[in-house]
């Protein structure tokens, strides 16, 4: 059920009618779920998916150190002394054959597992190009495509043990890219999304939906309307712990600009132009992981 202190539900098959609560979500939130995804990305293949995923955390870390980084923190990301809980496996582009061929082959995926994934990706991006468009027609926009932006792709997984209850899985950020559709874990919850007043509130597992994030390109394309939203994983409780998570980041090699609809004269533009790679560059090299690089990037400075 849905209330003032929960995240807020967008049923994929009630638009337009949702429209207008839509864009005020994504104002308000910077996250929701969404149910009724079935025609785009059935719940079959989400559980298909999901046994790939724990199969896939079981090689020997041998095979799992072969998933190298593409872009910083694109590949295998061994439980660390920071971060002895997290685990996590990636590819940078899962929108590109050729990228997720590579991420098969570097964990010795089966031919079923490999179809599972290529389904998964076909599916994910289908979804994505979809709520686009319906933010798109809610914002009155015309001509918006983001048909050929990458989109990563990480499996994380969790190991949260008896004496871990109350520590970080995965500290407080915003994701850096426009997008980013999470299937969480179906009976482990511990994420958490911040709201604008600054309290957190539990995200509750819900089988057979998906978690919508909007990150920091979000707020810079919607030139300052979307809310980032700041997140972070709990250790709530001593199980394990699975999440997908697959991310629209933003526009290959150009700037990332507002549409024109969204800048006038009442609405002057927020940021100045910048490339998703070199914002990408200034979250890792200044270490502000919650939004806070947007900050330096605003026009008014
Ligand atoms: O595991 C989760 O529920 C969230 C993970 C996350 O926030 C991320 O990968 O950016
Ligand atoms: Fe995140």
């Amino acid at each position: 059920m849905e209330t003032e202190n929960s995240v807020p539900v967008i049923d994929l098959q009630d638009f337009p009618r949702q429209s207008s609560k839509f864009i005020k979500v994504c104002e308000e939130w910077g996250c929701f779920r969404i149910l009724n995804h079935d025609n785009i990305l059935p719940v079959s293949l989400m559980a298909e998916m999901r046994e790939v995923v724990r199969t896939l955390f079981d090689l020997p870390t041998e095979i799992k150190k072969c998933n190298k980084d593409v872009i910083a923190g694109s590949g295998y990301m061994s439980p660390s002394e920071k971060n002895p809980l997290y685990e996590a496996l990636g590819l940078y582009d899962m929108s590109s054959p050729e990228d997720v061929d590579a991420f098969c082959t570097q964990l010795d995926a089966s031919p079923q597992q490999r179809e599972t994934i290529k389904k998964y990706a076909a599916a994910i991006h289908g979804l994505m190009m979809d709520i686009m468009r319906k933010m798109g027609e809610g914002l009155g926009l015309e001509n918006v495509s983001f048909e050929d932006w990458p989109s990563q792709f990480r499996i994380n997984k969790y190991h949260f043990t008896p004496e871990a209850v109350g520590s970080s899985g995965v500290q407080i950020h915003t994701d850096s890219g426009f997008l980013t559709i999470l299937q969480d874990d179906e009976n482990v919850g511990g994420l958490e999304v911040m709201k604008k007043s600054g309290e957190f509130v539990a995200v509750d597992p819900w089988p057979n939906t998906l978690l919508v994030n909007l990150g920091d390109i979000g707020t810079v394309w919607s030139n300052g309307r979307f809310y980032n939203v700041k997140h972070r994983v709990i250790c709530k409780e001593a199980k394990i712990r699975w999440s997908i998570a697959s991310f629209l980041l933003g526009p290959r090699e150009i700037a990332v600009e507002p549409p024109p609809e969204l800048v006038d004269a009442e609405h002057p533009r927020v940021y100045v132009p910048f490339t998703f790679q070199d914002y990408r560059k200034l979250r890792l090299s200044t270490k502000l992981q919650a939004g806070e690089a947007l900050d330096l990037m605003r026009t008014n400075l």
